[in-house]
């Protein structure tokens, strides 16, 4: 549910450090950038392109070096990191709660009620005194997912979240994600699998620093040529392609297509909509 409500703005933010006495690595050099209510995010990119320091700078726990990052008020904002030990603070599942619910002015009725949905949102049906370091890394990176979504944020950040993931799991998270966002929390969703970047309302790639696009997931993975309300497809590559960035296996199968004058208008992201062309 979208209506373009701004919910957290980073302007012109760069994250700088000293990588020896003289000389800085710029993680994130000068990128400016809204979110609003109910949108859905990918952020993509090349190992070191600063897709992290971005969700640290969202979550809040990234130091600016300059620039500003703007929260609207009331805004609560949860993230998931790439790595589920590094936020893991209590010892078991019910402890992991009671920590990241403890600053929610609710009551312990509702907030075991909440640990109770999430948990079974997630697919994790396990007693609340499981001891945490008993989980697989997948298991503890749905309760980490578990754990945000109890506090039921306006803007979830996830890291990778799906790096520890079998497909079954991955699917769930997708699913979460589109019903959260109906009901109008905000997802940035960093992620190397491109597939993942085929739901989303926006996409932001990131090169060396700097945010080198921030549109439509379509334009990012096809090269188009617009004319109006008309696009086209033309031959240059997409700037997926110029980011020596892997498309998904939907846009690698419609290029051939293309390629043998086939479904020259086409644009599917989805292994669906590619069936839909190809069927029509
Ligand atoms: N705490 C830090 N100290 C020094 N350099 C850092 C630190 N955090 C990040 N960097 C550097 O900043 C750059 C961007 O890192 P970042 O983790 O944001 O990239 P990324 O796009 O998320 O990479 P990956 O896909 O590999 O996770 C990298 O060169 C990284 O080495």
């Amino acid at each position: 549910m979208q209506d373009g409500t701004t919910l957290i703005t980073l302007d012109n933010v760069r994250v700088y450090y000293a990588s020896s006495p003289d000389k800085v690595r710029k993680a994130v050099d000068g990128v400016s950038l809204h979110v609003h209510k109910g949108e859905w995010i990918s952020i993509v990119g090349a190992n070191g392109s600063g897709k992290s320091t971005i969700a640290g700078l969202l979550i809040g726990f990234t130091p600016l070096s300059s620039g500003s990052r703007i929260v609207e008020p009331d805004v609560t904002i949860r993230g998931v990191l790439q790595h589920p030990d590094a936020q893991v603070l209590g010892d078991t599942i019910e402890e992991e709660f009671h920590f990241a619910l403890s600053s929610l002015s609710v009551s312990a009725e509702e907030k075991r009620i909440r640990r109770e949905q999430a948990l079974h949102t997630v697919g994790l049906r396990m007693s609340p005194d499981t001891t945490i370091s008993r989980l697989s890394g997948g298991q503890k990176q749905l309760l980490n997912i578990a754990v945000a979504l109890s506090a039921k944020p306006d803007i979830l950040v996830l890291d990778e979240p799906t790096a520890m993931l079998d497909p079954g799991a991955r699917e769930r998270i997708e699913s979460i994600v589109e019903h959260i966002i109906q009901q109008g929390t905000a997802v940035i969703w960093i992620t190397h699998h491109l597939e993942e970047a085929t739901l989303c309302d926006r996409i932001i790639a990131m090169d060396n620093g700097g945010c080198v696009y921030d549109g439509d997931p379509v334009a990012f993975f096809y090269a188009l040529e617009v004319e109006g309300n008309v696009s086209r497809n033309v031959e240059s590559e997409s700037i997926c392609l110029k980011l020596g960035l892997d498309p998904p296996f939907t846009v690698k199968t419609a290029q051939l297509l293309k390629q043998q004058g086939m479904l020259p208008q086409a644009t599917p992201l989805r292994p669906e909509q590619l069936v839909r062309e190809v069927s029509s």
